[in-house]
């Protein structure tokens, strides 16, 4: 073995080990935490791991069969190690990999296994303790099964301990969040859909919110930020939380991303009626089409996740429209447009400038005492569809989601307005959302990035709150009495991250960066990656 110690800084470490029946040279810079061997057999292949990537370090103890081929039978008592480590595959997917190094001096193995493992204890960022909440009925109820035996082993495996509950009922995890004590933990991991994330985001926000004295019912409250992370471990119908921070829907990739301790800050809508705190929303604030596919889905959960394509296709049919007024307030401290070809990535430039742009805002505003009384826009019309996302709204059905070029975290949601028109010209707009088309190219659909939002249905314009829930339960007779009417004679529902609102009359102020994910957002997908591990591998080897 060979130590190559610059001066003042920490050594490399070079050995040739045994790699299966095999030598291979190993190396490991200890400064720019890097893990890199040739692989004797597979055409040499170069393998270069981050320590920030490994997982964990292990003495290993090699079987009979093991040591009775090969190289095995010459050496008295070989020593060997085991390093787990991510492995990045197509499409954002990530698997644990391991590989065992083998040789017959003990005191150069144990070197080598004290130096990774003293790297990983330098990794600050990762979570020792976590909370875990799985909802065993979200989407095809396989939660329970997915955490223990997909999860669970990969967390003992980190050396992770973690407090674990199963929901009995709805809101289980948002009490509870309440009452446990939460700086005994570094993360918190819901396993289910985009409805039990809401639900544990909506603990945690609460909790941080009620422990500083803010009251939740003022909309311009400035809301304190949780810095304690939510994992996603993906098991429900949607998932776009999870697809939309990490590219894909897959519980051993985001407990991937937990274990590394990935850190992805996340922008939340607050929603008010009459100075009511009514939800939080991250992903799909949705009145007309999915509001509607939501209510008609919630009496056939039974059918888990193909509810939803039941009452897609049901509410498509019924082409129901609705007619209302929506003030905004555009986003002019960021730099990107809802119509951008570049989408949201790790480590994303726009999600940065946009916050430091708001922080400066929000500090001149404070100093002159001023309320942010930037312009109102303000649209009225017919609409089928209006849906305010905070983030693009990706998931397995939509892959580059609702509104492709939304940010994370740039203190903007992008509001899409789909008026009325013909049933096939909706249709031709919908198929948009699951191909590569533009789905904003039609004269009858609007998009505008906001920082801010009001609607007011026409119905309650008219008739003031009371009157129109009355109104609502007689036309509602009347208009399933004629299954073919597409009028507006009732109001539709908000869709807020896959639950239901009780008022149609909202308003809704985005919260830059209110919380954060274990997640680092969709890594650019190109050849740069390839290249940069290729000329590091050059350098090391
Ligand atoms: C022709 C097909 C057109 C399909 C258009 C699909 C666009 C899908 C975009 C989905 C955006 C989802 C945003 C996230 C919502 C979630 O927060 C939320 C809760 O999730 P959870 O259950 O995991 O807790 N999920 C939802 O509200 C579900 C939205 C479901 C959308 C499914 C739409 C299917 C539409 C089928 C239309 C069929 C037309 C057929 C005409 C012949
Ligand atoms: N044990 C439980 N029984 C019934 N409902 C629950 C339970 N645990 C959580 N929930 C609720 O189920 C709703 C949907 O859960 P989710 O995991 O998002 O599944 P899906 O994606 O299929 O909708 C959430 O809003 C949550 O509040
Ligand atoms: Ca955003």
């Amino acid at each position: 073995m060979e130590q190559q110690l610059p001066a003042g800084r920490r050594p490399r470490l070079v050995s040739s080990l045994g790699l299966g029946q095999r030598c291979c040279e190993v190396t490991l810079d200890q400064e720019r935490g890097l893990l890199a061997w040739r692989h004797p057999r597979r055409g040499g292949e170069n393998y270069f791991v981050p320590t920030s990537e490994i997982i964990a370090v292990e003495e290993t103890e090699l079987n009979k069969k093991q040591r009775n081929t090969g190289k095995w039978q010459k050496l008295a008592k070989p020593h060997a190690f085991t390093v787990y480590y991510v492995k990045k595959a197509r499409n954002h997917r990530w698997w644990c990999r391991d590989v065992t190094f083998w040789c017959g001096d003990e005191n150069l193995c144990n070197q080598w296994t004290q130096a990774l493992k003293e790297l990983l204890e330098m990794q600050k960022c990762r979570p020792k303790q976590l909370l875990v909440y799985i909802n065993p009925y979200g989407g095809k109820r396989q939660g329970k099964k997915i955490y223990e035996q997909k999860v669970a082993p990969l967390f003992s495996l980190a050396s992770i301990s973690t407090d674990v509950v199963i929901t009995e009922h709805a809101n289980h995890a948002k009490d509870n969040l309440f009452e446990v004590n939460i700086n005994k933990y570094d993360g918190v991991v819901c396993v289910g859909g985009d409805g039990m994330f809401s639900e544990v985001m909506h603990g945690l926000i609460g909790r941080m919110q009620k422990d500083s004295g803010i009251d939740q019912n003022n909309p311009k409250a400035p809301l304190v930020q949780c810095n304690i992370r939510i994992g996603i471990i993906p098991a429900g119908s949607t998932d776009c939380v999870c697809y939309s921070t990490v590219g894909i829907s897959d519980p051993v990739t985001s407990a991937l991303h937990i274990i590394v301790g990935d850190s992805q800050p996340l922008d939340v809508s607050s929603v008010h009626h009459n100075n009511t705190f009514l939800k939080y929303s991250v992903s799909l604030l949705g009145y007309g089409f999915y509001g509607d596919i939501l209510k008609d889905s919630e009496k056939k959960r039974w059918m888990g996740p193909m509810r939803y394509d039941y009452s897609g296709f049901k509410t498509f049919l019924s082409h129901h429209y609705y007619e209302g007024t929506i003030s905004f307030q555009p986003a002019k401290h960021t730099l990107g447009s809802p119509r951008d070809k570049d989408s949201c990535r790790t480590g994303c430039y726009i999600c940065k400038e946009s916050e430091q742009q708001l922080a400066e805002q929000q500090k001149k505003c404070g100093l002159k005492h001023e309320e942010d009384e930037e312009e109102w826009k303000v649209i009225k019309g017919k609409f089928l569809a209006i849906n305010a996302v905070n983030m693009s709204c990706a998931c397995p059905r939509s892959p580059k989601g609702l509104s492709p070029a939304a940010h994370l975290a740039d203190g903007s949601a992008d509001l899409i307005l789909v008026r009325k028109c013909s049933r096939f010209d909706f249709l031709r707009h919908l198929v948009r959302n699951t191909n590569q088309d533009d789905q904003f190219d039609f004269s009858f659909v609007d998009v505008y990035r906001v920082k801010s939002f009001q609607f007011t249905s026409k119905l309650s314009e008219d008739n003031g709150s009371n009157v129109t829930d009355i109104g609502k339960k007689r036309f509602g007779q009347f208009c399933r009495d004629h299954p073919a009417c597409c009028c507006n004679i009732a109001d539709s529902t908000w869709n807020c991250d896959g639950e239901t609102l009780d008022s149609s009359a909202i308003e809704v102020r985005v919260h830059c960066q209110l919380m954060k994910l274990f997640a680092r957002g969709i890594e650019e997908n190109c050849k740069d990656e390839a290249a940069y591990s290729h000329s590091s591998i050059e350098h090391l080897l």
